[in-house]
């Protein structure tokens, strides 16, 4: 581990405290997590769940595993660094995501976890904590939980953070399924809307009771495990009435509010899968999904780039996964026009020079310009309006549905005040895990 130097702590958790590090030979920058318990043996090492998952899971939208290292019985992960967390982000924002920007998060998120699934893992505790974002790239983080879909239950009673628990977890069902992390993305997606959690149990009593408070009261019948639940004998679930999930959400469109419905459903065949969820009309924003940062305003770029930004455009920058053929678009400091022509337009009367990608010809309809020139000579400029086609609209102008003005709702038949009362605590809230053990299956 000489060659990596600590640079700070990054994060405390249940398993391990994670640093960012500096790689003296490769000079990049890395996220360590050195595990808390002793490591005796390299068998044990690699047969923890999280190298098992990690090892087997390269995408995109899922943190990498660099290197494992074992030093005197110590155990260190190097996970490629990334720069923050969602709940970060939400906490530290001055104003709410736009729905172009939570659909972004979404389609990545479910990219990842689609990946996960369909290679026989699920997460288990997806939280906003768990969801790293750089530059608006969004990474599945944090798999000291997850298990191999095959493995056998009965599954150990503690597992995910109470607020994104799905009910069957709730109610100790002992055979849960990747159901569990589509409850964790209808919640999550909830949140990102309000920046507030939907469910913010504090017990697992209350948890169960704040789901009922928002979904109703379910069909006891499809949930088995409940009849042996005698802690809930004492409440007369039956009497909550739902509340309209639109009244939670008022900033969300119709098409997010039946995502976060389906996703929430009582019961865990109801909800879609990962796949299917992407073929929500939530994500149907004419035909592509926009890829990771592509849709935030472009004050949050200029924002991030100092005050003397050079101006590039790298319109394109597929992947070379197949199924992750999305449009990228990225700004950085300094011009490479290695892809790019550049283009005369005297469209708009006077001189401009635009960049040009070659490949975006044969598609007329996601054709995008940029001015070079600028006003203020700073090397900036919107992208020339005409030229948008309609998911750039939707990327740079934000949905053109008009939404109600954000804030967390606090009328409107649903008494979040009262049935949050610890919202405050969130923070506090979220570093104390209420489960301290468990976590080593
Ligand atoms: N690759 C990374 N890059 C940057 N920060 C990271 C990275 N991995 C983890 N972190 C930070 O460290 C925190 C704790 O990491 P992680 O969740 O992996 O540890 P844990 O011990 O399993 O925690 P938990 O108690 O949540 O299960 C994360 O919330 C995140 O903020």
């Amino acid at each position: 581990m000489e060659r990596y130097k600590i640079l700070e702590e990054l994060g405390d958790g249940t398993c391990g405290s994670v640093f960012k590090a500096f790689n003296t030979e490769t000079f990049e920058i890395v996220a360590v997590k050195k595990m808390k318990r002793k490591f005796y043996f390299w068998e044990e090492c690699m047969n923890l769940g999280e190298v098992k998952a990690l090892r087997k899971l390269n995408h995109p939208n899922i943190v990498k595993l660099k290197e494992v290292v074992r030093e005197n019985n110590e155990l260190f992960f190097i996970f490629e660094y990334m720069e923050h967390n969602l709940y970060q982000i939400m906490r530290e924002r001055q104003r709410p995501f736009s729905e172009g920007e939570i659909r972004s998060f979404m389609s990545q998120m479910l990219q990842g976890l689609a990946h996960m699934h369909r290679h026989g893992y699920f997460h288990r505790d997806l939280k906003p904590e768990n969801l790293l974002v750089t530059k608006d790239v969004l990474k599945i983080a944090d798999f000291g939980l997850a298990r191999e879909v095959s493995s056998m239950p009965p599954y150990t009673e503690y597992v995910s953070t109470r607020w994104y628990r799905a009910p069957e977890v709730l109610l100790q069902s002992s055979s849960y399924t990747p159901a569990i992390d589509m409850w964790a993305v209808g919640a999550i997606l909830a949140e990102l809307f309000t920046s507030y959690p939907i469910f913010p149990g504090e017990s697992e009593i209350d948890q169960l009771y704040k789901i009922c408070c928002v979904l109703g009261a379910p069909d006891w019948t499809s949930l088995p495990e409940a009849t042996n639940i005698s802690r809930l004998i004492n409440i007369s679930y039956s009497e909550i009435l739902p509340t309209n999930i639109s009244d939670i959400i008022p900033n969300a469109s119709s098409e997010a509010v039946d995502l976060v419905m389906q996703l929430c459903s009582w019961d865990p065949l109801r909800r879609p899968t990962a796949d299917q969820a992407l073929q929500h009309p939530f994500f149907n924003v004419h035909a592509c999904v926009p890829h990771p940062l592509l849709y935030d305003p472009l004050e949050l770029r200029l924002n991030n780039m100092g005050m003397e930004p050079n101006l590039e455009l790298n319109l394109w920058d597929f992947d070379t996964e197949p199924d992750d053929c999305f449009l990228g678009l990225t700004l950085a400091v300094k011009p490479s026009v290695s892809n790019l022509e550049v283009v005369h337009n005297a469209s708009q009367g006077t001189e401009e020079d635009i960049l040009f990608c070659p490949r975006l010809k044969d598609h007329p309809e996601q054709s995008v310009f940029w001015s070079l020139l600028t006003p203020g000579q700073n090397g900036i400029h919107p992208p020339v309006e005409s030229t948008l086609s309609f998911p750039f609209r939707e990327i740079f102008h934000g949905s053109s549905i008009q939404h109600p003005p954000i804030g967390v709702p606090q009328s409107a038949g649903f008494a979040m005040a009262s049935l949050q009362p610890n919202l405050l605590e969130r923070q506090l809230l979220a570093v104390s895990s209420p489960f301290q053990q468990g976590h080593y299956l």
